[in-house]
């Protein structure tokens, strides 16, 4: 048994979907980062970690934001 912080920490991924432009790229940065940035159109992805509050404790959210989607 390991000492204190061994404990599992709760995480889940999200992956944001939504037509072009739809603003999944401006909830991304919103969230990750509590401010509003001008986006461009995401060619490709991104992915941010977000540490977000569960009922008692903390969830790691690994969120996927997915464009270019020809
Ligand atoms: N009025 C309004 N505009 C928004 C909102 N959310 C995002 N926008 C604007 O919509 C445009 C597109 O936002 P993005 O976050 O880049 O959209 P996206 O879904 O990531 O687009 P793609 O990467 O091309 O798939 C930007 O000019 C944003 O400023 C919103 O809640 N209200
Ligand atoms: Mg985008």
């Amino acid at each position: 048994m390991g000492q204190g912080g061994s404990r599992h920490r709760a995480e889940a991924r999200v992956l944001l979907l939504g037509l072009d432009s739809a603003g999944k790229s401006t909830i991304l940065y919103r969230l990750k980062y509590n401010e509003s940035v001008c986006t461009v159109p995401t060619v490709g992805f991104n992915v941010a970690v977000i540490e977000a509050k569960k009922r008692r404790g903390r969830i790691d959210l690994t969120v996927w934001d997915v464009g270019d989607s020809a």
